[in-house]
């Protein structure tokens, strides 16, 4: 009898379950069908599914592409700063950048420096140093190198070691327009009471101490900048990303209190998340490495370990006559694909009335000796004849990032021209069939 009436449960239960499991699949199925018709969920030809929400920010990543012509119908994402177009220079490297890293290293949080960054690994300082005196674009001596997760993190770091505890009012954070899209974006995330995102202001107190962000070359547009408030209360901190001879001519050594530079925008690997400060007051060094202590109990010294490959393999190419003579120079390849990019770019938006792009400085550069505009990471690109360039662009399936992002306004976008060749070439192409008025 109970085994009958545990049978009759049984049988319930199964039912019970069948029916749930055809009910969740015909909602699941009903859901896909309505996100593909409704043109937010693309599944891609690679099988990743791409969620286009926001225009596409944060949304997911292919590693491999398409085939030649399947991109003509596709939306083509230049919105995020993806430096993939970086990635057929490291492939024609081959193994010359191996690292083989064992199971029974990176054991310690520790790493064996003699540095106030206790999580810095000599190599990768080393390798930081090596390459910034052989591209002349920074000053390294009498600083304090602060490695991060990204700079992303170093910015973080920057504004906690800045920022006094028991100030009354959280100080204010100042950026010249079009300023980078993240900085309001990781200031104000957490509503510190430390910091307060301001931007492009002008009814605050310049006698009181406020930061300054000079990001130079500038992300969107390229230009190259100083400090522009100027009060008696100014702290800077200079974003050097960009300032790589592949972007723009290298004028002189930088050497400004707080330099901030990445991997991803200067070999081109945004995945390792590395970047390092260079920073001249070892007390505020200190404090950013509390920082990245108390956020990440440091940095991942695997990611150290391959970037210092990485970075050596660059300075042993230009300081090693063997070496030099295997393949082309990194910095070479890069200086001559962003100027052919930049030259196509400026043909096609120069032949309509449809978009502007900035006029840029031009100058010799001390590292490569060529005489070149800077050709930045990004275009600043303005509509000329409509209002809302971002939607304009979407409609013709080219995502970018609208200029209100950057404390500017809808007329302009930032699109970026770092991404793989056949992204990149499709939006050429469709550029051209806008400005002659045919549709994409
Ligand atoms: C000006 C600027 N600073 C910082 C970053 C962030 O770099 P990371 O990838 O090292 O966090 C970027 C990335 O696009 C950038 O454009």
């Amino acid at each position: 009898m109970a085994n009958s009436k545990s049978g009759v449960k049984n049988q319930t239960a199964l039912l019970a379950a069948g029916h749930w499991l055809i009910l969740s699949v015909a909602i699941n199925v009903g859901l896909l069908l309505k996100l593909i018709h409704d043109g937010n969920l693309r599944i891609d030809w690679y099988g990743q599914q791409n969620v286009q929400d926001n225009g596409g920010r944060h949304s997911s990543y292919a590693a491999e592409r398409k085939p030649d012509g399947q991109i003509q119908n596709e939306y083509i994402n230049l919105d995020h700063g993806d430096p993939t177009m970086y990635q057929s220079y490291w492939k024609q490297m081959g193994d010359r950048t191996d690292v083989v890293i064992s199971g029974w290293q990176s054991v310690s949080y520790f790493s064996d420096t003699k540095t106030v960054c206790w999580f810095l690994e000599p190599g990768f300082a080393n390798a930081v140093t090596r390459l910034h005196k052989l591209v002349g674009n920074a000053e390294t001596g009498n600083r304090h190198i602060v490695v991060g997760t990204g700079s992303t993190q170093l910015f973080q770091a920057v504004l906690y070691a800045l920022c006094p505890y028991d100030a009354p009012e959280p100080m204010s954070i100042v950026s010249a327009a079009p300023f980078y899209s993240s900085y309001p974006l990781i200031t104000d995330c957490l509503k510190s009471g430390l910091y307060k995102w301001r931007g492009e202001v002008d009814d605050f107190n310049k006698e009181a101490p406020y930061i300054e962000l000079v990001t130079s070359p500038n992300n969107p547009d390229g230009s190259i900048r100083g400090a522009v408030f100027n009060g008696s209360g100014q702290i800077l901190v200079h974003d050097v990303a960009y300032y790589w001879p592949q972007y723009t001519p290298i004028s002189s050594r930088a050497d400004h209190d707080i330099m901030l530079f990445t991997l991803s925008k200067s070999t081109g690997h945004a995945g390792m998340r590395l970047g390092w400060a260079l920073v001249k007051d070892e007390a505020i060094a200190k404090k950013m490495v509390k920082f990245v202590e108390i956020s990440s109990i440091g940095v991942s010294k695997d990611s150290q370990v391959r970037a210092a490959k990485i970075l050596d393999v660059i300075s042993d190419s230009y300081e090693d006559s063997k070496a030099s003579n295997e393949s082309k120079r990194f910095f070479d390849y890069a200086q001559e694909e962003m100027a052919k990019r930049w030259s196509q770019l400026r043909e096609v938006v120069n032949k309509g009335q449809a978009f502007s792009l900035p006029v840029l400085p031009a100058g010799e550069c001390n590292f490569s000796h060529h005489t070149f505009a800077t050709q930045p990471a990004f275009a600043w690109l303005k509509c000329e004849q409509v209002d809302d360039c971002e939607s304009f662009l979407k409609t013709h399936k080219i995502l970018t990032r609208g200029g209100v992002h950057f404390g500017s306004t809808k007329k302009y976008v930032r699109a970026s021209l770092i991404g793989r060749e056949e992204d990149y070439n499709e939006f050429i192409r469709r550029l051209s069939l806008i400005n002659s008025g045919e549709s994409p």
